[in-house]
């Protein structure tokens, strides 16, 4: 297998610049982008322009469209922000926090004939610089920023680039198909788009 050199990105631009590389090529090496996601030392100053919080639930932030090949995203959870349980729509999906703490909680797909409800499978917390995997093979997971005084920021990869997931209710295994929307792009407010009815937070 072609082999990229890990070298450290010591900015979110030499990132940003090598997760371009890795990408050139069909086959994803889920572990060399982990490593290097988990390698970059977040420094809020090379972030802070994507960082725009709701006061009501996390945002999405649109960084780079990865050539057509990946999304790059940086999310940003409010006191309390938690999502939906919900799926990857078949993309790989990275998630490297940049900034305070994620609860993550995995969940295995729910058995569309026995309706019942969803029993967690695990649980884990994310911490400053850390960068967790997940795809539908692994399971459904939901994301909580559990602090009442802190706030967190995430990087998130997902390849290829996705605009709808499914989403789950615990109590029953219901499914429901969101579109995910962008908060902004590239560091510009989104213009609103109508509808906010169907998110996944
Ligand atoms: N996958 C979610 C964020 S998370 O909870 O992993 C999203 O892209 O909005
Ligand atoms: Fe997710």
């Amino acid at each position: 297998m072609e082999h990229t050199e890990l070298i450290k990105p010591e900015t979110l631009q030499d990132l940003i610049q090598a997760l371009h590389e890795i990408f050139e090529s069909d086959r994803v090496n889920v572990e060399e982008v982990q490593s290097i996601m988990e390698s970059y030392e977040s420094k809020p100053h090379e972030w802070m322009k994507y960082a725009r919080f709701d006061q009501y639930r996390y945002t999405r932030n649109l960084v780079d469209e990865g050539n057509g090949k990946f999304n790059l995203m940086i999310l940003c959870w409010g006191e309390g922000h938690g999502s939906s349980i919900h799926d990857h729509t078949d993309s790989h999906c990275f998630m490297k926090l940049l900034q305070g703490q994620l609860k993550e909680t995995l969940f295995d797909w729910p058995d569309r004939k026995l309706q019942g409800g969803m029993q967690q499978k695990s649980q884990r917390v994310l911490l400053e610089n850390q960068c967790a995997y997940i795809n539908d093979s692994l399971g459904l997971h939901r994301v909580e920023n559990v602090s009442h005084t802190e706030t967190a920021v995430s990087l998130h990869l997902y390849s290829p680039p996705f605009q709808t997931c499914q989403t789950f209710d615990q109590r029953t295994g219901h499914r429901n198909t969101v579109k995910m929307t962008f908060w902004s792009k590239f560091g510009e407010r989104t213009a609103y788009a109508g509808s906010v009815s169907q998110e996944n937070n």
